[in-house]
């Protein structure tokens, strides 16, 4: 089955209008392979892949049904500071979705610094990260309250970027599978509608070091956790979700990392805030 190549930039709690605004602007005038259309010819779609000549004529060089050329183009969604979500929601090209990096588990009322799914979706945005491991080990969150979260922002209409990922020690001591499937557990025992979540296998021990799991490491959990949700959520959810890779992906590894069969895309912390994000983007052309 083919998967829609995911790639969500996360900017964390950097930038401010003047260089996220240009950073904006590179991503809008960015090329994502604009002769690449993606057409449906039910029950199929059919991507072509055009050229247009001196006169302005349009004809069709390569075309396939349901085949390699449908990850042609790459759902793009940047996670900006909660400040300045309506500030990326209005400036971004509609093309490029906009996240909330976190959200809370009720609609409104007396939790002082906190937004609700229902705001985010007020100014416009349709994602939200949650789980991510900054939210976990320096803000103390629970798998408990994560889960909840992310069964409140579906219930309400927004897509989750579910994030996991092994700390170093776990890895070392041989039990990232049991982490990682502990972890997805509670996310998935809050989802009933598993359309909307793009599941990010983040190894805690990669996040901003520098040190990128090798294709093979990633491969090996992606293909580990496919492997969970055809056990314990179905086979079609497991064929159809996405599982995106995050952890000092650079314009550099981005293309090895995103050859493996079970890496659907990925979630970029820093190089996100900078243009080779769009080489990142188009990793998979
Ligand atoms: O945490 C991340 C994305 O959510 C990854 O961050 P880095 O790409 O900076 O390692």
């Amino acid at each position: 089955m083919s998967r829609k190549f995911f790639v969500g930039g996360n900017w964390k709690m950097n930038g401010d209008k003047a260089s996220l605004g240009e950073l904006i602007k590179t991503l809008n005038s960015a090329k994502l392979d604009p002769n690449t259309v993606e057409m449906t010819i039910a029950p199929h779609t059919c991507v072509v892949k055009q050229q247009q000549n001196k006169e302005g004529h349009v004809s069709v060089i390569r075309a396939r049904i349901n085949g390699w050329l449908t990850q042609l183009y790459s759902e793009v969604v940047c996670g900006a500071p909660s400040i300045y979500l309506e500030f990326a929601r209005t400036k971004l090209d509609p093309k490029i979705g906009v996240a909330a990096q976190n959200c809370y588990k009720v609609k409104g009322g007396a939790f002082t610094g906190e937004i609700s799914p229902a705001m985010i979706k007020d100014v416009g945005v349709h994602w939200v990260i949650l789980g991510h491991s900054e939210r976990r080990w320096v803000f103390g969150e629970t798998d408990a309250l994560i889960g909840q979260k992310c069964a409140h922002a579906l219930e309400n209409g927004l897509g989750v970027i579910a994030c996991i990922g092994e700390k170093l020690d776990e890895r070392e001591a041989g039990i990232t599978e049991k982490v990682i499937n502990a972890q997805t557990k509670h996310f998935a025992d809050n989802i009933k509608d598993w359309s909307k979540v793009v599941l990010a296998y983040e190894p805690v021990w990669a996040i901003g070091t520098g040190k990128t799991a090798s294709p093979a490491q990633a491969q090996d959990v992606h293909d580990k956790l496919r492997q969970w949700v055809k056990a314990n959520v179905s086979e079609a959810v497991a064929n159809s979700v996405r599982i995106i890779y995050g952890g000092s992906v650079t314009g550099g590894t981005c293309k090895e990392l995103g050859g493996m069969k079970d890496v659907d895309g990925f979630l970029v912390g820093g190089a996100a805030l900078k243009p080779e994000f769009v080489d990142i983007i188009n990793a998979k052309q």
